[in-house]
């Protein structure tokens, strides 16, 4: 318990402890994967802040933990047009792809060893989160990269996506670009309710987690254990840009939002390959479905410097497992 616990006299200043004593334990079981207050003792202050919320409608704020799983169903998704183009990723598959790559990224920077950052790719759905002074507002999937759908409702059951973010650095408005997925064990234990609910299974974590996005009912999304990984940006406005992307991240993580510990900083194309190694090592022991890792430029001004060719950017690759054999 972080400040003094108000008597349950005064609603409003009952409500607002109990907001952030839960979203404070949301944080710390959904983002640090570290739950410091037992179910029970949740779910108790969660009723007491839905009873105080139904005696005082007008102590209801939007990133309310009682209002993650949104209104009735809904009949459709309208569109929504990204201000930014969520783009997509040029692909290299052998060692020599990505010699090539560096190469051309260290000849067009006159730079050499060129800095990158390395992230896992992950398996599932890119979307894009808007906030407003901290609070969320919007989400919508990545669609064709111009134009995507609206999932927000969908996208607020999402336990480990705060509502609110934290600290001192919030911008006035900030597009979080990431991956919605579902771990392998949550997809296991989800394809056993299906199979006890006589329910069609799903046929992989990402099929489980689009399924699970697409939803109209935000009560059935609510239901389905999806996880989410912050690894872009779109729109920032009312500060700086990071100087790196591996800041970018590093401030995200300030912020609360979710972002993945498998990442480092290499020089060069024998740094990628060690990475890719690395991590091609333990892809079977992670908790999660990758299908390769991605490498950036890191400097945002040596990113701005090469730009995009078509509709991928000439500072990233995605380095792609080879596929493997449809499991039987
Ligand atoms: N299309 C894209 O730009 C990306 C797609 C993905 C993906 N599926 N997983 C991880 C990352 C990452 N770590 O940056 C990216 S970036």
């Amino acid at each position: 318990p972080t400040t003094v616990e108000p008597s349950s006299g005064n609603s409003s200043e009952r409500a607002a402890w109990l907001r952030a004593e839960l979203e404070r334990a949301n944080y710390a079981y959904y983002v640090l994967d570290q739950p410091d207050l037992p179910d029970a003792e949740y779910d108790k202050l969660f009723k007491e802040l839905e009873q105080i919320e139904a005696g005082h409608p007008e102590l209801i704020t939007p990133e309310s933990p009682t209002q993650r799983v949104g209104g009735q169903a809904a009949s459709g998704f309208e569109t929504v047009v990204h201000a930014m183009p969520m783009l997509s990723l040029n692909n290299g598959f052998a060692d020599e792809d990505i010699v090539a790559f560096d190469k051309r990224v260290a000849d067009a920077l006159d730079t050499s060893p060129v800095d990158y950052a390395c992230e896992l790719k992950f398996d599932g759905l890119a979307i894009s989160l808007r906030y407003e002074d901290g609070r969320f507002m919007q989400a919508a999937t990545r669609g064709d990269g111009a134009t995507g759908e609206d999932v927000t409702q969908n996208i607020r059951t999402v336990r480990s996506i705060p509502l609110r973010l934290k600290g001192e650095r919030i911008p006035r408005v900030l597009e979080v670009r990431g991956e919605v997925l579902m771990f392998k064990r949550d997809f296991e234990r989800l394809n056993a309710r299906q199979r006890e609910a006589e329910q069609r299974e799903f046929a992989n974590p990402r099929n489980a987690a689009a399924g699970s996005l697409r939803q109209l009912d935000p009560k059935i999304t609510a239901q389905r254990p999806l996880s989410f990984f912050a690894y872009g940006i779109g729109v920032l406005e009312g500060m700086e840009m990071p100087a790196t992307h591996s800041e970018l991240l590093d401030w995200y993580g300030e912020l609360g939002l979710p972002v993945c510990g498998e990442r480092a900083v290499v020089q060069g194309a024998q740094g990628l390959l060690d990475f890719f190694g690395h991590v091609g090592e333990k892809r079977d022991a992670l908790p999660y479905d990758i299908d390769g890792v991605v490498y950036k430029v890191n400097r945002r001004d040596e990113q701005d410097k090469l730009g995009f060719v078509s509709r991928a950017p000439r500072f990233a690759l995605a380095h792609k497992f080879p596929a493997q054999e449809a499991l039987t």
